[in-house]
């Protein structure tokens, strides 16, 4: 029987590949910018742009990337840079996917298909992995090669073949070898890129577009391109090696107020922003560290990419973004999700197969009745057609006066837009609880405060908080003029402390590794881990607050960039973990974590964890044993 052999390195431990993040700016198109706005992104370098920041017109949010492609690369720069250095890996075994991201008409069929004078990244690939086949064949006669192709969509949440066009929703399995497989899926045989071209074309027409307002065609699919590579050895042992490649453009994002989208093309869109929101949350539980399952199988799109994402192959993801004012929020979002990407490892694997000696008399093995064993003529070994399966300048400040921009940011909407119903439901669940939540304490403060008020009175003012003599404002008084000013009004910006500048290190080490770089003396040590249990055991709202005297330097023991990183990770979480996540972080419990649902709600994201103290009840002491011990306990583990 066949078996499939993992290949590790020279020191026997698996290879890991990260998923590639390049980020591509579509270029400044006028007729796109009808209040003529400017640009609201720029590039900064060869791996770094910034956005205009929304909360504050001065400030800009820097990102940084694997590879930034600005406005003039051409396509060519683009496929060298981001796609070429995949496609040996298909000959020799291995997976890849390139696939495009972003919002609608942001340039994610430009990038991947392109036109007749621009060929996209797909003619590329596919021409240069007939250019390193024939180059092989030439140099190795002991090997030959065999390229298959399949393509199919994914509308409305229906896996649809390109190449044998019918309404036929084709089911999605896994063998048991884990390889994702469509039975029923066209696999067709390819002799040559003009071959593959002859066949691609007429199946790019069949492809799902219609025009919206933001784009006169608009992909309202998925498209997934599979090249199928089968290296078999012609001497004993028969060695085969199986590679493939996936190249995928996927439909845009979108904001349905913007597109004008009505009847099936609403419809449509809760499909794609469905699948789109599914995606983000794999990449987001793949960046968590799997913490639970991985939720492939939400969607159609992630159950076929089960392989390309966290899986085993070497993952480039292009972010396509578009320039003009009016895309702010789906280029923000966009690179918000691209920068979560980053952070993905994956474990590439050869995946090789070796005829065993049963194999001269026995059954042929699935690999080999996929792609053709040596025991039988070529011609009969695959059939054209067959019906196979695949496996698996200068920023413009932003007018606070823009409500739309604005509006849009602070509510929940493209959430609820793209949650499939059980958990928007959920989530509604959990905002009207918030909601409930926070109009109790509301009423509580309004008495408390009628009671220090009247106390105030009779002590002449002496017995004022301490944060207001202080010159700040009670923290839960600014969280009423929070949710006050989001009734009054939602286009004032809040006020901003910092610039935040959420840059993704290219490796984010798990935070388990920082214990190796944190090094206390053992005195110090033992003193740290009884404060440490001492706050991890203290209750949410219960007894004194945990100490932090002689504790104040703490954080500067700790080496500064995994300090950064945790805090990061802190941020995730409170930006993006559910109730059930807020609840495991250190000193949140149930109370707390339903203010922070309901400040999210009113507030949009945190920019940084200092805003937890803005949250009501959540002083600066308790803020800093809040971040000592979430960031000591993460690295005690
Ligand atoms: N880098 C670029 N250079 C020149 N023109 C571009 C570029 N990127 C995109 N365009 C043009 O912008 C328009 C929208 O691009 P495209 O259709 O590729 O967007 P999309 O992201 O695929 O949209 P959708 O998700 O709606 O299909 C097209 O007319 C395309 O030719």
């Amino acid at each position: 029987m066949a078996q499939r052999v993992a290949v590790n390195d020279v020191n026997g431990s698996k290879r890991t590949s990260r998923v590639r993040v390049a980020v591509r700016l579509r270029p400044y198109m006028d007729k796109q910018d009808e209040k003529g706005e400017g640009p609201c992104v720029r590039g900064l370098g060869p791996q770094s742009l910034e956005i205009t920041n929304w909360r504050n017109a001065t400030e800009t949010l820097q990102y940084q990337f694997d590879v930034f492609h600005g406005e003039q690369t051409t396509q060519q720069e683009v496929f060298l840079s981001s796609v070429k250095p995949l496609i040996p890996h298909i000959l020799n075994g291995q997976n890849a996917s390139v696939f495009a991201y972003g919002p609608t008409g942001a340039g994610k069929t430009h990038t991947m298909l392109g036109n007749q004078d621009n060929p996209g990244v797909i003619p590329r690939a596919v021409r240069e992995v007939f250019q390193l086949v024939n180059t092989q064949e030439r140099d190795q006669d002991e090997w030959k090669f065999s390229v298959e192709m399949s393509y199919l969509e994914i509308y409305n949440e229906k896996v649809l073949d390109l190449l044998s066009p019918s309404s036929q929703d084709l089911p999605i399995r896994e063998d048991k070898d884990r390889n994702i497989v469509i039975p029923g899926l066209t696999l067709t045989r390819l002799s040559s890129f003009s071959d593959f071209h002859t066949h691609f074309v007429p199946a790019s027409l069949n492809r799902t577009t219609a025009s919206t307002k933001l784009n006169q065609r608009s992909s309202r699919s998925h498209a997934i391109l599979l090249i199928k590579v089968v290296k078999s050895q012609r001497v004993p042992p028969h060695r085969q090696l199986t590679g493939k490649l996936y190249l995928v453009d996927l439909a845009g994002s979108e904001d349905n107020r913007r597109t004008g989208n009505q009847g099936i093309r609403l419809k449509e869109s809760g499909a794609i922003n469905l699948s789109l929101f599914t995606l983000s949350k794999v990449v987001d539980s793949l960046n968590a560290g799997t913490v639970g399952r991985v939720p492939y199988r939400d969607s159609k799109l992630t159950r076929l990419l089960q392989d390309s994402l966290g899986g085993s192959a070497h993952s480039v993801m292009i972010t396509n973004i578009a320039p003009e004012y009016k895309y702010y929020f789906d280029t923000f979002t966009a690179l918000n999700f691209a920068a979560k990407s980053k952070q993905i490892v994956n474990r590439p694997f050869v995946r090789e197969t070796v005829a065993a000696p049963t194999n001269v008399t026995g059954k042929r093995s699935r690999e080999e009745q996929e792609a053709g064993g040596p025991g039988e003529p070529q011609n009969k070994r695959l059939k054209e057609n067959k019906k196979g399966e695949i496996p698996s300048p200068q920023t413009q400040p932003h007018s606070p006066a823009d409500t739309s921009v604005l509006d849009r940011l602070l509510a929940l909407e493209k959430m609820m837009l793209g949650s499939p119903e059980k958990e928007r439901l959920n989530l509604l669940k959990t905002v009207a609880q918030s909601r409930k939540e926070i109009q109790k304490l509301k009423e509580k403060q309004k008495e408390l405060e009628e009671k220090a008020d009247m106390l105030n009175k009779l002590t002449g003012g002496q017995d004022k908080p301490k944060d207001e003599k202080d010159g700040g404002a009670p923290l839960f008084r600014s969280d009423l003029n929070l949710l006050n000013r989001k009734q009054s009004t939602a286009a004032k910006p809040r006020k901003q402390q910092a610039v935040v500048i959420p840059l993704q290190v290219s490796h984010v080490q798990p935070l388990q590794q920082c214990a190796v770089v944190w090094k206390p003396s053992k005195e110090k040590l033992s003193k740290d881990k009884k404060t440490l249990q001492e706050v991890i055991k203290g209750k949410e709202n219960s007894g004194p607050e945990p100490s932090c005297d002689g504790e104040l330097n703490w954080e500067s023991r700790l080496d500064s960039s995994l300090l950064e990183q945790s805090k990061k990770k802190i941020l995730d979480t409170l930006n993006s973990g559910s109730l059930k996540e807020l609840k495991s972080l250190q000193l949140i419990g149930d109370k707390k974590a339903k203010l922070i649902l309901g400040w999210r709600e009113v507030n949009g994201d945190f920019t940084q964890v200092d805003d937890l103290k803005k949250i009501e009840g959540i002083t600066a002491k308790r803020f800093s044993s809040f971040i000592k011990a979430n960031i000591l306990s993460a690295m005690g583990k």
